[in-house]
């Protein structure tokens, strides 16, 4: 085996590549980590502060997925010896007779631990939040934050002290399939028996080598923090939650937030949907239609926020029709797995993503039912080309 020789390379060392690459370090995988940017960069869709952790999910394989997945969080937690995970718990508030119901009933049965919130006592724990007319309001007590860029500086610390090589700075330009797959980048060529591409706003671009395409959206959203009028009223140190608003009448998509903690009295607050873009143009995209919908609802619900945004940064989602994320190998190269259109709620999975997409790219039987996660859902879509 030369020194460009590796069991397996991963394209993308977002939140997703990374996991994996350290999960097949761990399986004494001879791994190469390639990125197209410096390490660590604010390009794609893992970098900030922080990312909510929750079991809320409408569908009960997310929160199966959780149970294990806090206990990955855990032990990375131990093993490098870093805190990840913040327990803050989590708001829910929505339409009484809508998603909110599936939420709860899911929660319910799997015995996630919950507090509801009945209207008469919301403000009484949830001061400085108006309770939208008809929502209901819960919360799941075992949610919080996770701490985004230093998990990755974690991963891929763990990583390369398993010997994992990471080469920065490498745009992958080329692939070539085949029983061993070429990989070809701005500076170097390298072979692996195996591929694994996590290429974020990017996976269409990357795939395009290896002649597919996944009907994938790619979307700019403003992550923009809002200041508090009264120091500490939305502090996470004041036991102040993370929060989901359900969509509505006024607000198509959830609006979410988490407690002020990386800017000293800012709380972020973003809609869960933005403007289409190009992932290299992502800075042209100027369209702040999300803020006029965030504005109103902040002057409705957070009365103890300036409805201006003191800070706008971006990020990229990239959706897939349903929401779900692909999971599964190339249709054509099953030497090649597909890790991909995480939607804006794949951060909290990392641990267990890299795992799943470890044991597909190994042959192996995956540890989850993955077929919500098959490439073939997508079968009847014009996008894509199976
Ligand atoms: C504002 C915002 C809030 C979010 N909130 C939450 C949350 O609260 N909870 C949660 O669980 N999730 C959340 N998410 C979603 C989560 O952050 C993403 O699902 C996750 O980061 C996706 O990771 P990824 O590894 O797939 O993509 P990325 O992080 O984009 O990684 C892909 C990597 O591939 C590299 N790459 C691409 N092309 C090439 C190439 N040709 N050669 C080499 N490298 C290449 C890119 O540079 C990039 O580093 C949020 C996302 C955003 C944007
Ligand atoms: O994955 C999450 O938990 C959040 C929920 C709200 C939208 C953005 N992502």
């Amino acid at each position: 085996m030369s020194s460009q020789d590796y069991d397996c390379i991963v394209i993308g060392a977002g939140v997703q590549g990374s996991f994996t690459a350290y999960n097949l370090a761990k399986n004494n995988k001879k791994t190469l980590l390639l990125e197209q940017f410096v390490l660590p960069h604010s390009r794609g869709s893992s970098h900030g502060q922080t990312r909510i952790i929750r079991k809320a999910y409408d569908e009960d394989y997310y929160t199966h997925m959780m149970e294990e997945c806090y206990q990955l969080w855990s032990q990375l937690e131990k093993e490098a010896n870093v805190k990840l995970y913040r327990r803050t718990g989590l708001l829910v508030m929505g339409p009484e007779q809508g998603d909110y119901q599936v939420f709860k009933s899911t929660l319910e049965r799997n015995k996630v631990p919950i507090v509801i919130l009945p209207r008469e006592e919301f403000s009484q724990h949830i001061p400085h939040v108006n309770l939208s007319q008809g929502n209901a309001a819960l919360v799941d007590t075992t949610a919080g934050m996770l701490c985004a860029d230093r998990t990755l500086k974690t991963v891929q610390g763990q990583f390369q002290k398993l010997g994992g090589v990471i080469k920065d700075g490498q745009k992958v330009i080329d692939i070539t399939p085949g029983s061993v797959v070429t990989v070809t980048t701005v500076s170097g060529v390298y072979r692996a028996k195996r591929l694994v591409i996590t290429a974020g706003p990017w996976a269409n671009i990357l795939l395009s080598h290896t002649g597919l395409q996944l009907p994938l959206q790619v979307i700019k959203i403003n992550v923009c923090y809002w200041s508090e009028k009264i120091p500490g009223s939305y502090n996470v140190q004041h036991r102040f939650p993370c929060f989901i608003q359900l969509e509505s009448e006024e607000a198509k998509h959830h609006i979410y937030g988490l407690p002020s903690n990386e800017y000293p009295g800012l709380m972020k607050i973003c809609y869960h949907t933005g403007p289409e873009t190009d992932p290299d143009e992502r800075d042209r995209q100027t369209d702040r239609g999300d803020i006029d919908i965030l504005q109103r609802y902040i002057t409705r619900c957070f009365p103890g926020l300036v409805p201006i945004p003191a800070v706008v940064e971006s990020c990229m989602y990239t959706v897939t029709p349903d929401n779900h994320f692909v999971l599964d190998h190339h249709p054509t190269h099953s030497n090649i797995v597909i890790g991909a259109g995480f939607s804006g709620h794949g951060f909290k999975f990392g641990p267990i993503v890299g795992k799943l997409l470890c044991e597909l790219s190994q042959g192996e039987v995956p540890s989850y039912d993955l077929s919500p996660f098959r490439i073939r859902r997508f079968q009847a879509h014009s996008k894509s080309a199976l």
